[in-house]
């Protein structure tokens, strides 16, 4: 099975940015010299390779798949890297409960320092798998400060609290906006993660902000492009590997 730490990104909601947590801890994590692998389990919603610009295929090698090399610490699979182009996954649950199963067992993943897991959001099959399937695996919520977002990512909690599964805490994501150092704006409200956290009686991680478009109108997500984003992530990165060694030291 999986050999090294496991942190599944949750959330209740869709598109509160779960995949954009997943792959930004995981660059982060890449950058202080760890060996991470990220598995898209959105089987039906993909959208790591997207985010990553990954438009290779994995290779095999006796009967098993390589994943996809992104950078010398990071490896990758996702549904997305199977199909041809950008066909939908028209499957019921069982079929994409096997592909979770494949990817857990079929792929030479080697000894990784943590396995990122960016689930689909909600408490379905696919939840429920993750849950049987790695007991041991931790979970990180995502939600927006949004008082809906918060809601729906509760009964998210409540599920890995009922299943065992260690809460390491909560990220509140597209916290605020700041389009200069004077100015901020609540977009979608404020709190929200305080709430869930307490609610959930876990921490609260990180709050990252929103990030504009660049001036070309792209969508800047990734730690790379915003510096504001880039300290965001180092100092989530480093609360979270202090809770989880210490989760580990007990
Ligand atoms: N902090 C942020 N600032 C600006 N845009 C963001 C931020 N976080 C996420 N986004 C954007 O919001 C959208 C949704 O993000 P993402 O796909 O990561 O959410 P998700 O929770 O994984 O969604 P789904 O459940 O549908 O897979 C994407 O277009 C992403 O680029």
């Amino acid at each position: 099975m999986l050999k090294g730490n496991i942190i599944a990104i949750t959330s209740g909601k869709g598109g509160v940015g779960k995949s954009t947590v997943a792959v930004n801890l995981a660059l982060t994590l890449s950058e202080l010299g760890k060996k991470v692998a990220i598995i898209d389990l959105d089987i039906y919603g993909y959208s790591i390779p997207k985010i990553l610009n990954i438009t290779s295929k994995p290779k095999t090698m006796n009967n098993k798949i390589i994943p996809i090399g992104y950078n010398e610490n990071i490896s990758v699979m996702s549904m997305g890297f199977l199909l041809k182009g950008n066909e939908p996954v028209v499957w019921r649950g069982p079929m994409a409960g096997k592909m979770v199963g494949h990817f857990f067992e079929e792929v030479i993943w080697g000894k990784q320092d943590y396995f990122i897991l960016d689930l689909p959001p909600g408490t379905g099959d696919m939840a429920l798998d993750l849950h049987q399937k790695l007991p041991e695996c931790q979970e990180i919520i995502v939600t927006t400060p949004h008082p809906n977002a918060v809601h729906v990512a509760e009964r998210t909690g409540q599920m890995a609290k009922q299943t065992n599964h260690k809460i390491i805490g909560v990220v509140e994501n597209m916290s605020y906006f700041k389009p200069n150092e004077m100015t901020r704006y609540n977009i979608f409200g404020q709190g929200g993660g305080e709430t869930l956290s307490k609610n959930l009686e876990t921490d609260l991680l990180a709050q990252i902000p929103l990030i504009a478009p660049n001036e070309n109108g792209n969508p800047v997500v990734l730690i790379h492009d915003d510096l504001t984003l880039k300290k965001e992530y180092l100092a989530f990165t480093h609360c979270l590997l202090e809770k989880v060694s210490s989760k580990i030291a007990k």
